[in-house]
């Protein structure tokens, strides 16, 4: 499926504790994203980084919203809006969006967007569930919370920008999970998404895994957001993200997990929208995991090895 991309940039660091992640728009751009979807047979209009408010210039009267323990939930608040905004426009002009974060609290953004005039469903390829309400989440950090904010857990279901109704649970499938907090557990385990871990990788392949969780997200929904935490893959492939886990899936898994999704697509116009997020150059080597992030988005855009 051919397709005019919009790229959209979100250089957002305050959901997560390890500073630099704001420069992964740059590198993953640096490491010839456009380039690569464009060699697929895809278009590909950059829209530039959206501006983020600096957390230092805050004015200290102007309402936020109470944040449990969440951090910086304002400036969370006003990226989400801007990065759903930028998605929905894009959707209308008939474009496609791809979001390049940033950490993870962005996908509060994308699927909010994608999901305005949509049933969506949704394929989160990470080690992280990322579930954690302000309540429960042992960090504060919102990179930690961003489903539970579309799902309008706890809190979020007080926040118009976070919520998300047409996302729901039972469309959205986990893909190579292996790193959960203790309450968070609980979490994953009562709801109604269907989690596939690492061990269900390494019993019946990335293959079987990805064509379940296809159907997951496809069943019953307009499209499917598919979310790319880099932190899925092992951090020896993966090593410039904040929060690595070690034991994720391999170069060729990702690959091929990402050819399927592309393969589906081809056939049924599947994909709605789709996010990169959590590449941090500074803890990076030679811009590697960069380059695999713009390689890996390709390969859910077409490219094959021949
Ligand atoms: N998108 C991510 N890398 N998330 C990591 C979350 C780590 C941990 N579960 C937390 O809530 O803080
Ligand atoms: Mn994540
Ligand atoms: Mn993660």
């Amino acid at each position: 499926m051919s397709r005019d991309i919009h790229l959209i940039g979100a250089p957002m660091d305050y959901g997560a504790d390890r500073r630099g992640v704001d420069m992964g728009t740059s590198a993953i751009r640096y490491a010839g994203l456009a380039a690569a979807l464009e060699d697929a047979g895809n278009t590909c209009i950059d829209l530039g980084d959206l501006p983020i408010p600096r957390a230092e210039e805050r004015d200290p009267d102007a309402e936020q919203p109470s944040a449990g323990n969440a951090k910086f939930l304002r400036e969370v608040k006003d990226v989400s809006t801007q990065v759903a905004d930028s998605v929905d426009a894009t959707l209308e002009d008939g474009a496609f969006p791809l979001i390049l974060g940033g950490d993870h609290s962005i996908a509060i953004g994308s699927m909010a967007g994608s999901a305005r005039n949509a049933d969506l469903g949704a394929i989160w390829f990470d080690a992280h569930a990322d579930l954690n309400t302000p309540e429960t989440s042992p960090s504060g950090n919102v990179h930690g919370m961003p489903l539970a904010a579309v799902l309008g857990r706890g809190e979020f279901a007080d926040y118009e920008w976070a919520y998300a109704p047409r996302v729901r649970e039972e469309s959205i499938a986990y893909v190579g999970l292996r790193s959960i907090d203790d309450q968070e557990r609980e979490l994953v385990r009562e709801s109604e998404m269907t989690a596939f871990t690492m061990s269900d990788i390494d019993e019946r392949d990335i293959t079987a895994v990805v064509e379940d969780a296809l159907e997951v997200a496809t069943a019953g929904t307009d499209g499917i957001h598919v979310s790319l935490d880099l932190d899925w893959l092992d951090p020896k492939e993966a090593p410039g993200v904040g929060t690595p886990v070690r034991g994720g899936v391999t170069y060729r898994e990702a690959h091929s997990a990402l050819e399927l999704v592309s393969q589906r697509d081809a056939a049924d116009d599947i994909l709605r929208s789709m996010d990169v997020v959590e590449v941090n150059p500074i803890l990076d080597e030679q811009n590697e995991t960069a380059k695999l992030a713009a390689e890996l988005t390709a390969s859910a855009f077409g490219k094959r090895i021949l």
